[in-house]
């Protein structure tokens, strides 16, 4: 390889390293000024020598032209909704059809529980390490393809961030709009005369159904990841924490308010945190989502037709109607 093709290289590799620190980690090692000098860096050298561009090069997140339609994508695992429950006794009652199912009750159970985002189940499949494919949840079995759209948002690696990368890894996860870009967003169409959005999660999913990569690229977009599909050629951690402390470390940005809690008591602690939380989080939430982390428990457990009977997800009481 020549040695230009070799400085490229370098400059991709420290690029997703930043991109890492910055958006999964939230710990920037240079100014927001140096990412953008090596950046441009790169996209010369790439408009000179575009025979040493990659398509996973940092530079090649937003596609050449719209799209005229969306193609449907068949997901091999459904993707499923949850049970819901609106009240402790709902939520007791739930862990009581837990406890009546396993033939091994342990001690306490243990929960890995979660913020409930306010935004769309997107599905993300990467290939060797490389994001090849993603899709809306759609209706659980099949859903549309957004993979140009999903690659203009910034905290989704285009390529995961290991030397060993599984065969095949599917990552599920949220697509959601945080409040302050969504006020900014309204603010702008406003001045420009154009319609605005409802709420956050009506900007993000009409920002991920553009036909136009350039239009969503343009939109405040985030990804957290909430669980893993489709995963070939590597053994994963045994619990669903662990699972997502993997996720983290290979490049995929995963809620920073996820915890574990062991026992009932601990878990409804944490519904009174977040709920608490709620008004500063800077995106919008509607409850908490609570597993059980152990993997072994979850597949005793299976589902029920369309809903796992390992989780639930306690919903807030419905805020009084937003007056705009
Ligand atoms: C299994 C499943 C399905 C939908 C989910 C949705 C969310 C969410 N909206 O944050 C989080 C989760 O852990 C989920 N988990």
């Amino acid at each position: 390889m020549t040695d230009i093709a070799k400085q490229m290289n370098q400059l991709r590799e420290t690029l997703r390293y930043h991109e890492y620190q910055y958006h999964v980690l939230d710990e920037p090692k240079i100014p927001d000024s140096e990412y953008d000098r090596l950046f441009h860096q790169l996209k010369t050298l790439e408009q000179q020598y575009p025979e040493f561009i990659t398509a996973n090069s940092p530079t090649q997140r937003v596609g050449a032209k719209p799209l005229s339609g969306f193609s449907q994508i068949i997901h091999e695992i459904p993707m499923l909704s949850l049970d819901n429950a609106f009240s402790d006794e709902e939520f007791y009652a739930f862990v009581k059809r837990i406890q009546d199912r396993l033939v091994l009750l342990p001690e306490t159970l243990e929960f890995c529980c979660e913020p409930k985002l306010d935004g769309l189940a997107v599905s993300i499949l990467y290939v060797n390490g490389v994001l090849t494919q993603a899709a809306t949840r759609g209706d659980g079995s099949t859903g549309e393809d957004i993979t140009a759209n999903i690659r203009t948002i910034r905290n989704i690696p285009l390529q995961l961030l290991t030397d060993h990368p599984p065969a095949r890894l599917e990552v599920r996860g949220e697509v959601f709009m945080p409040q302050a870009g969504f006020e900014k967003l309204n603010e702008l169409a406003l001045a420009k005369g154009e319609k605005t959005f409802a709420n956050p999660r009506n900007a993000a999913a009409g920002s991920l159904r553009q036909l136009d990569p350039k239009i969503t690229s343009q939109r405040p977009l985030m990804l957290n990841a909430y669980s893993i599909g489709i995963v070939e050629g590597v053994d994963l951690p045994e619990t669903h924490y662990g699972r997502l402390q993997w996720l983290k470390s290979i490049g995929i940005p995963v809620n920073a308010e996820i915890q574990l809690c062991d026992g009932v008591e601990n878990v409804l602690n944490f519904y009174r945190t977040i709920q608490q939380k709620r008004p500063t989080l800077g995106y919008d939430i509607d409850g908490t989502v609570l597993k059980i982390n152990d993997i072994a428990l979850q597949q005793e457990l299976g589902f029920i037709s369309k809903a796992p009977r390992w989780a639930i997800a306690y919903k807030f009481p419905a805020q009084e109607e937003m007056t705009i």
